[in-house]
């Protein structure tokens, strides 16, 4: 079982959440492997061999980054061929304003990995709210849906709030238990297959 998780970083905070999603993945999965885009493009069967791959990109003009891109477009090959398709996905981005458009840059992501065939794993962590209804800011301080947001200093190599690191690991944790039992299942429809092959 293995998942790869594929990111661009300029200045270092996409980097960082990108270790706490490793982090938190390792613990239900030993082969967890971390990529810059870059590295990504130039080993794509590290990409072919993984059950799961994770995007992050910075949200740079409400977008993934230039870098990221590059990256996507590189896939060509790997959609053509459908190397990917049923192959678990999911997606985070990190920018330095609380919205920044930062949905725009995970719907981009999300799009991708469904023109790739993949299924996409959404956050599947609910903000917490005190008794009097304030929203607390852990966990999901973000409060996204479709993937992990995470708030950094623009200049600083620090997170304004430190929260959303543990947001990530829990986030890395919920995509390998989902990997395992995706693997278990299949694993169990190809036993009942050949079992139901035999008996005929
Ligand atoms: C070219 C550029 C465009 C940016 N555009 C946005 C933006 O649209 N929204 C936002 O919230 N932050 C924006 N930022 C700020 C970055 O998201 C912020 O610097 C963040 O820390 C980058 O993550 P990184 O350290 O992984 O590169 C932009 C930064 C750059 C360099």
């Amino acid at each position: 079982m293995k998942i790869a998780i594929i990111y661009h970083s300029g200045f270092g905070h996409t980097k960082m959440v990108a270790e706490r999603i490793a982090e938190g993945a390792r613990k239900v999965v030993d082969d967890v492997i971390l990529l810059t885009s870059k590295m990504a493009i130039q080993h794509p069967h590290l990409l072919i061999e993984s059950d799961t791959l994770v995007f992050g990109s910075p949200t740079y003009f409400g977008n993934v980054s230039a870098e990221f891109k590059l990256f996507m477009e590189s896939t060509g090959s790997a959609w053509a061929n459908q190397h990917w398709k049923d192959k678990l996905a999911a997606g985070f981005t990190n920018s330095s304003s609380i919205n920044g458009d930062k949905l725009n840059t995970l719907t981009n992501l999300s799009i991708f990995a469904a023109q790739h065939g993949m299924l996409w794993i959404p956050l599947g962590i609910m903000p917490q709210y005190d008794s009097a209804g304030k929203q607390l800011s852990e966990p999901n301080g973000m409060a996204s849906y479709l993937g992990l947001m995470t708030l950094s200093s623009n200049s600083h190599e620090e997170f304004y709030d430190p929260a959303d690191l543990h947001t990530a690991e829990l986030f890395g944790q919920r995509i390998a238990t989902l990997t395992q039992q995706l693997k278990a299942d299949s694993k169990s429809n190809t036993e009942n297959f050949t079992f139901l092959t035999a008996k005929q």
